[in-house]
């Protein structure tokens, strides 16, 4: 692989053993790749960051880096950390709390924002165009269809790597001659008026080409619910929308075309137990944004308090407390709230016999981490389960 000057000598430990090793991972794994070359890039997201998630050794190796107190040299921000850093929830388990205070101090001691959330883009929106290296796959699918940034599928310590050295290596979707969508799927208009983690569920499955999607406008959570579902239950990290994803940032060469329907995806959508068993209701996986927030308000208003087990809403932190009216109306009717978490890389209070929740991502995980059964519904479905 070529290097500049400046990263052969970081390469050689002028700077210090950390950015060598930082900058060793990644010129190891680009050249096994492939890549001949590094690039800069503006924005890492590091994830594999959760104590449940990579316990004791994680732990040990994040420790290890920041004893030499090195500061990122890229903007940089955080994942998702196994705790509700409000205090308030009674769903997440806060009993790792001390262990991730210690993963946040080395993240937070070495220079990364602590937004503890998987939708950095609502802290910093990236360019078309832009090279990011990002770990967390709903994050990275976001990215690069929504925005028309360029990022790879990272894992936490080359994103972590990448915050360091403040350089990726060149290869997959940093070049725009791998953005190339050669499937084209429609989806029929049955499912189109249906969460539309559905579809994402069933391309994650069954495509393994970059696609085309069709969507008639839509609000950014089901965006988002789509591109994470299809990241989640396969490898993607790019869709073309069609009218969104920025041209210039793909290339569609279609050789064939999918309409799906609603037998296709009937298997994600469940069905609720008997009046006696537990549900709990989950919203924000990926994370809340504001607009979804509101709509759940707009829902919630007619009733008081759930009837039937529990709403569970999980968002970053710093969205709870610009937004603290909605905060106290979602309190007011008894919305479990946690923060800067999720229940993807968290502990859980107690066992539910059911989730019905909005996200693809959540349905996916959620069955395999916490032996929950799960189906997929729309908002609105998910409120009057738990409340009407
Ligand atoms: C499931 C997933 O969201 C877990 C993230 O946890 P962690 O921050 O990688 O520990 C990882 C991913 O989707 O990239």
């Amino acid at each position: 692989m070529y290097l500049t000057p400046f990263q052969e000598r970081m390469l050689k430990g002028e700077f210090g053993w950390v950015y060598a090793k930082a900058l060793e991972i990644i010129v190891k794994v680009g050249e096994a790749l492939g890549s001949d070359r590094l690039v800069e890039i503006t924005h890492a997201h590091v994830s594999g960051v959760s104590y449940s998630n990579i316990g004791e050794p994680g732990l040990e190796f994040l420790r290890d880096f920041y004893r030499e107190r090195p500061r990122f040299r890229v903007y940089t921000t955080i994942n998702p950390g196994c705790v509700d850093y409000g205090m308030l929830s009674q769903v997440i388990d806060n009993k790792y709390f001390s262990k991730q205070a210690l993963i946040d101090e080395a993240l937070v001691g070495m220079g990364g924002k602590p937004v503890f959330t998987c939708i950095p883009y609502y802290h910093r929106p990236p360019m078309p165009g832009e090279h990011l290296a990002w770990g967390e796959s709903s994050a990275v699918i976001f990215a690069n269809s929504y925005f028309g940034a360029r990022t790879n599928r990272e894992g936490g310590p080359l994103a972590l790597a990448s915050a360091l050295t403040g350089f990726t290596y060149l290869h997959g979707l940093h070049s725009l001659e791998n953005r190339v969508a050669r499937v084209l799927v429609e989806l029929s208009p049955l499912i189109d008026n249906k969460p539309l983690s559905l579809a994402g569920l069933w391309i994650g499955e069954n495509i393994r080409d970059i696609p085309v999607v069709k969507i008639r406008e839509k609000p950014l959570h089901e965006i988002k619910a789509l591109l994470a579902a299809m990241a989640a239950s396969g490898s993607h990290a790019l869709a073309v929308l069609d009218g969104i994803t920025p041209r210039e940032t793909y290339k569609t060469e279609i050789e064939e075309t999918i309409t799906l329907e609603p037998s296709d995806v009937e298997k994600y959508v469940g069905e609720l137990p008997g009046l006696g068993g537990t549900v709990l209701g989950y919203i924000g996986c990926p994370h809340t944004h504001p607009e979804e927030l509101v709509a759940l308000k707009r829902l919630l208003e007619k009733y008081r308090e759930p009837r039937r087990g529990k709403l569970l809403v999980t968002m970053p932190p710093e969205l709870a407390s610009t937004y603290s009216p909605l905060m106290k109306f979602l309190l007011s009717r008894k919305v479990d709230i946690a923060l800067g978490t999720c229940p993807v890389v968290s502990v859980l209070k107690k066992k539910y016999d059911y989730m019905l929740t909005n996200s693809g991502k959540a349905y996916f995980y959620m069955r395999k981490i916490h032996g929950l059964k799960a189906g997929i519904a729309g908002l609105k479905e998910i409120v009057e389960s738990i409340y009407a």
